[in-house]
């Protein structure tokens, strides 16, 4: 492959999604006169838009798919080439594209996401979400649809559960509470009532879910999609009529139930788009199979670096973040990568940046605003931990998880506008013993109180 390089890049960045985007638009900024590419399987790139700095930490954001050239126009010293990377030889420092094009690199960042985990592999009735492609290929499916089975209770099944209309929706849940990547169930009790409210009945009329709490037995292209993916597509079936006894697709829960359906939508997680760059290279995969990545995104190959859903960030975390596949971390991690390629060039050295130091992420369920800091669910705590909540019915839902009389987490879901204050007691470590209770007093003005 060596002979045939058609071109080496000093930068070379695999995929156009938010990390590969960010990562290379951070290359080509800082290194104006040296030649940089992006590779990418998609004819589009995801651009950030809408940038906004909530507080320290939260970050809020629209992700536009654009025309690659955009990119191009922006940047001189940038080349696009629309294919997918078939092939990596480390030791030789050069990929080969599914066209057959082979193209050199000095630094090498993988970007090239994650693909849906399906229940099945290959059943035309069991489809997954992830980019534009695969939304359409739903919305089109549904709209002749009368009954779905959404599988999973992850951001998925949740987004899906509250935007689909028209049709019956039959949500299979293997935990007791939904939401279980986000929510404890004190805050999933708190969102049920959105699923039953009089306005959802309104604009759909004939709106059903029913709920069961059993797991049924049993190519990556494009982008994954982010915010907001659903609105402007309508996910509308046709309205259930009553049971025909036949369905295109039966499933079986292990409850014993048999729920029969136009096709299942299998929202049971992703798995790492690694493939075309393990064969004949030595990367160490982590237990979720991402590419494992030390504390400057550096892959166990040299000179190859990864972010994004690819990766899994395997340096010791601070104790108040984790990994999820999310556009913010993305985002952190592309321009994380592309700061740590920068500095091993310059021979400059780089510290771990702050965003690793506090898990934020601000998104929607359920048409509530909600706010997750820290260990919000008090992931890896165990006993050692206390939970305050406050809870108002319809309107907000508060939960603060103390460890050692130190706020360590929160789950904030409505306008709660504790955000910031919250962020600064879980960043400054202040013993709130003295506190107690008080903290979500609603009658106290919390943020005058730390001031
Ligand atoms: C339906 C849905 C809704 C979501 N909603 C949210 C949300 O509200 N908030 C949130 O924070 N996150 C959300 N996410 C998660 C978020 O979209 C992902 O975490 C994020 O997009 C990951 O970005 P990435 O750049 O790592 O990967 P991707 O966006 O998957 O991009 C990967 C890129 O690599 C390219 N590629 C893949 N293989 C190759 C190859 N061999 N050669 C060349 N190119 C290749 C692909 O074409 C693509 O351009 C959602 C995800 C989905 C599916
Ligand atoms: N608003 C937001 O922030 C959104 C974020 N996203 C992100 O997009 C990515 C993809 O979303 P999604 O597919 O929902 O993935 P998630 O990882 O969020 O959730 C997957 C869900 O499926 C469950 N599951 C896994 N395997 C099975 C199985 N065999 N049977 C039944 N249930 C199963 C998991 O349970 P368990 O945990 O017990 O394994 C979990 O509840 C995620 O990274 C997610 O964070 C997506 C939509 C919205």
């Amino acid at each position: 492959m060596e002979s045939k390089k058609e071109k080496t890049f000093k930068f070379v960045v695999v995929g156009g999604g938010i990390a590969g985007v960010t990562c290379v638009e951070q290359l080509s900024s800082q290194f104006a006169s040296e030649d940089v590419a992006l590779i990418t399987a998609g004819p589009h790139i995801k651009a950030v838009t809408n940038y906004k700095q909530v507080s320290r930490r939260l970050e809020e954001f629209d992700v536009e798919e654009k025309p690659s050239s955009v990119l191009e126009e922006k940047y001189s010293n940038l080349t696009i080439i629309h294919s997918a990377v078939k092939s990596l030889r480390t030791h030789t420092h050069c990929v080969e594209t599914a066209d057959g094009r082979v193209f050199g690199y000095e630094k090498l960042c993988i970007c090239s996401g994650a693909r849906p985990k399906l229940l099945t592999q290959e059943n035309p009735h069991v489809l997954g979400i992830r980019d534009t492609d695969s939304a359409q290929e739903f919305q089109k499916r549904l709209s002749t649809a009368k009954r779905i089975v959404v599988v999973g209770n992850g951001g998925i099944a949740l987004e899906l559960v509250y935007e689909v209309r028209r049709c019956e929706v039959i949500w299979a849940v293997k935990d007791k509470a939904i939401g279980n990547t986000f929510f404890d169930a004190g805050a999933a009790q708190f969102l049920i009532p959105s699923l039953e409210g009089d306005k959802e009945q309104a604009a759909a009329p004939c709106k059903r879910q029913r709920f069961t709490t059993e797991e049924p037995a049993p190519d990556a292209s494009g982008s994954a999609l982010g915010p907001d993916w659903h609105r402007g597509i309508e996910l509308q079936g046709q309205t259930p009529k009553p049971d025909t006894g036949s369905w295109p697709v039966y499933v079986q829960l292990t409850n014993g139930e048999t729920f029969g359906c136009d096709f299942v939508v299998s929202a049971t997680g992703v798995v790492p788009n690694t493939e075309p760059f393990l064969h004949g290279n030595n990367f160490l995969l982590a237990d979720d199979g991402g590419l494992q990545v030390d504390d400057h995104m550096m892959t166990s190959e040299p000179d190859v670096y990864a972010a994004g859903d690819v990766c899994s960030a395997c340096w010791e975390h601070s104790p108040l973040w984790q990994q999820m596949g999310l556009w913010t971390q993305a985002r952190q991690m592309g321009w994380y990568a592309g700061r740590c390629m920068a500095a091993d060039v310059l021979s400059e050295p780089i510290d771990l940046d702050f965003c690793f130091e506090l898990f934020s992420h601000v998104t929607k369920f359920f048409n509530y605003k909600v706010v997750l800091l820290g260990k919000f669910n008090a992931q890896g705590l165990g006993s050692n931990h206390e939970l305050l909540v406050r809870c108002t019915k319809g309107q907000e839902y508060v939960k603060v998880v103390l460890s050692g009389g130190r706020m360590v987490g929160a789950v904030l879901i409505g306008e709660t506008d504790l955000e910031e204050t919250f962020e600064n007691l879980i960043l400054n470590q202040m013993d709130l013993t003295a506190y107690g209770e008080e903290l979500l007093n609603p009658d106290i003005d919390i943020e005058d109180y730390f001031d």
